[in-house]
């Protein structure tokens, strides 16, 4: 290994010529939470004790890599090996098919008596935890959920979520961290409808009930997340991203907010460009930081150009503790702990990177019409020693430096995950 300190050295008097503050930029990086989704441990099966695993709702997961989690302690133990390299602030973000009981709860009757282990372990672990209602992989999912135009049905999702907010709830007064809850339903259309509101309608309708009976709820905020398309739903999503933000902005509750998904708009949409615009009406966004290729295909996050594009415009919107970020991809053809290991350690990594640019002197060339120059810093900062000071913070936070981790997990694997069935 190379002298980390020295090249922190280095970097630090880099930087200082730009008076960037590389001890602060790490503090706030390290300070600023992700949400660690629990589903890319176990290809997004859950733990419900059901006959039926199949992952449906237009999404998708590739690979038989072996070793995937097949109970909640076996989901646990891996976390808490990503977690021993992911440096920073984590919490845990669950679905509601993660819950734990001896037989089978459907979903209009999950409570928070089934997460109570996994509120006892984040109370040891000190993390918070998010939740997810889970509008898919059910019977009653097939065709719609809040949308339904079958009554029955839209009461036993309208239900689940209502049983959600209940438990996001709980997870606040076990852990003393807001609870983060979204909302996704795969609700659409393989063909355009003729009728476009009416499913519209409903699902507003379902929100609505979700939040009235749950109105006494605190310690949680809502995001309505949005999608463009699906698998089977390629034409109409119900909760396009028109809906969701005009759900979002016409609550005028603060708990309820919109859910940008990366891999969820047209291929040559980029969610670091709405942030601006969208930050000038609403005072939080929740983000699924994902890497679609070609579609919503949700790869492990990579240190690419849109992923430092969302930190660096957040930072300079000076809106990175406005913003809940969450990871969420699934990809089962690679060791499930080195795909979190990689995509968590990727989104912290892009965020110190964008905290180590001078912003203030970048606005300031700006507003004096320095265009040039403006340019000639972003380019500037674009292969600036940032990953020294990863690098770093890194070791600093017995995370690991550079590929360190990688042996560790590889022994796990050799050790632990290769005897999974
Ligand atoms: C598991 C899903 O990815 C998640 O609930 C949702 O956020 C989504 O992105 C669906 O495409
Ligand atoms: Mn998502």
């Amino acid at each position: 290994m190379y002298d980390v300190k020295q090249g922190y050295e280095a970097a630090k008097a880099y930087y200082a010529q730009f008076g960037v503050d590389v001890d602060e930029a790490i503090k706030v990086a390290n300070e600023t939470p992700i949400s660690m989704h629990c589903w890319q441990g176990d290809d997004v099966a859950g733990l419900e004790k059901k006959e039926d695993t199949s992952l449906t709702g237009g999404i998708q997961t590739t690979g038989n890599y072996p070793g995937k989690a097949r109970n909640g302690e076996e989901l646990r133990a891996d976390l808490e090996v990503a977690m021993k390299y992911i440096p920073g602030e984590i919490k845990v973000n669950l679905h509601a098919s993660y819950l734990e009981a001896d037989t089978f709860v459907d979903r209009n009757e999950v409570a928070p008596e089934h997460f109570k282990k996994w509120a006892d372990w984040a109370v040891e672990k000190g993390v918070g935890l998010d939740f997810n209602p889970t509008y898919f992989s059910h019977p009653l999912s097939e065709k719609a959920t809040l949308s339904s135009a079958d009554e029955e049905i839209r009461k036993f999702w309208i239900q689940h979520g209502i049983n959600c907010r209940r438990i996001g709830q709980y997870f606040y007064e076990r852990t003393g961290k807001t609870c983060v809850i979204n909302h996704w339903t795969p609700d659409g259309d393989k063909e355009f409808p003729i009728d476009t509101v009416g499913p519209r309608l409903r699902m507003k309708d379902s929100y609505d009930q979700i939040f009235e009976a749950t109105k006494d709820v605190v310690g949680v905020m809502d995001g309505i997340e949005s999608k463009v398309f699906g698998i089977g739903a390629e034409s109409y999503t119900v909760g396009s991203h028109e809906f969701s933000m005009a759900y979002a902005l016409n609550a005028r509750k603060d708990n309820i907010i919109m859910t940008l998904d990366t891999g969820h708009f047209h291929p040559t949409e980029v969610v670091s460009a709405k942030l601006g615009a969208l930050y000038a009406f609403v005072d939080h966004i929740l983000l699924h930081v994902s890497r679609p290729v070609r579609w919503d295909s949700d790869h492990v996050v990579s240190f690419d150009d849109e992923t430092r594009a969302i930190m660096e415009e957040l930072v300079r919107l000076n809106r990175l503790q406005d913003t809940y970020i969450a990871t969420d991809f699934f990809d089962a053809s690679i060791n499930r702990i080195c795909a979190w290991t990689i995509g968590l350690r990727n989104t912290r990594k892009a965020m110190l990177a964008a905290l180590l640019q001078p912003v203030d002197k970048m606005k300031e060339l700006e507003a004096t019409g320095d265009v040039s120059a403006r340019l000639a810093f972003k380019e500037e900062f674009k292969a600036a020693p940032f990953s020294l000071v990863w690098d770093y913070y890194c070791a600093q936070q017995n995370a690991g430096v550079s590929l360190d981790w990688l042996e560790e997990v590889k022994a796990y694997e050799a050790e632990i995950l290769k005897v999974r069935s």
